[in-house]
């Protein structure tokens, strides 16, 4: 059974189609990317299946539920992260504060009893901590977790954001454009690490307008087309399928 199924998903604004009969799945360790020209219905389709716009029609199952009317805190918490095309890193925060308060959700219950010095509150926090830095470890950036976010490169942001998502329990990851303004090696680093998370089992669904990266890191691509999928393959089909050629790489 796939992690990830959508049985024609359809969402529409006021009579606009923005998607229609959206289907695909996506398997455990699996990377897919989703691209198309801009309006295409990308974020949509990221709305719709971690729940922050409903869709109209059609079926959303992750690890087996059906997911489609819950609400994204719900979703959230089966196990599937985002982050947002423009960044959700907490500026003002270190890089291990960010980390933490991406684990918050699941310490948040111990809060009360870390104010009173409970011990079982003291060792949850002690296993935050541990979880944190071998999250930070894992992700390349242990070097900077006392740095103040705001001061790193938007591409080490990135990185801190992806980190944030994945502290609590992720099975699957949307990642919405996560290479915008990052330089070539710091795209290098994106590629390594989420290949790295893929090979660890997480399934990593991926908006993303870097071809390259795109072509490089994905096991396969899906092609939207006002809110339509034109083609569904391997790297290799998809950059030569005539649809697609015409109707978004044509344009490059
Ligand atoms: N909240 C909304 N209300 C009305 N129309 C919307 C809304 N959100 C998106 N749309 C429309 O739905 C279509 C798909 O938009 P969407 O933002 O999903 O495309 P996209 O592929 O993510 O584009 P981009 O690459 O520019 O981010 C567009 O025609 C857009 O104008």
């Amino acid at each position: 059974m796939a992690l990830l199924e959508l049985d024609r998903v359809s969402v529409s604004f006021a009579g606009l189609n923005a998607l229609t009969d959206v289907s695909f799945t996506l398997e455990a360790g699996q990377i897919r990317a989703i691209i198309g020209p801009n309006g295409a219905g990308k974020s949509t389709l990221f709305n719709a299946i971690t729940g922050y716009i409903p869709a109209h029609a059609g079926t959303v199952r992750f690890a087996g539920r059906d997911v489609r009317g819950m609400l994204p805190h719900r979703i959230s918490a089966l196990g599937m992260r985002r982050t947002f095309q423009n960044g959700g890193a907490f500026a003002s925060m270190t890089v291990l504060e960010n980390v933490l308060s991406g684990l918050s959700q699941q310490t948040a219950s111990s809060a009360i009893g870390l104010l009173f010095g409970l011990p079982k509150a003291r060792a949850a926090e002690r296993q935050a901590l541990a979880r944190a830095h071998a999250l930070l470890d894992l992700m390349g950036i242990a070097a900077l977790a006392d740095r103040k976010t705001a001061d790193l490169s938007s591409g080490q942001q990135r990185i801190v954001e992806i980190t944030r998502a994945l502290a609590a329990k992720a099975d699957l990851l949307l990642l919405d454009e996560p290479a915008v303004g990052l330089s070539a090696s710091e795209r290098d680093h994106l590629m390594r690490v989420l290949r790295g998370l893929a090979a660890d089992g997480i399934a990593i669904l991926l908006v993303e307008h870097t071809i390259d990266l795109v072509m490089a890191v994905s096991d396969c691509i899906a092609v939207l087309n006002y809110g339509q999928l034109i083609a569904d393959g391997k790297p290799e089909a998809i950059r030569s399928h005539p649809a697609v050629l015409e109707a978004y790489l044509g344009k490059h």
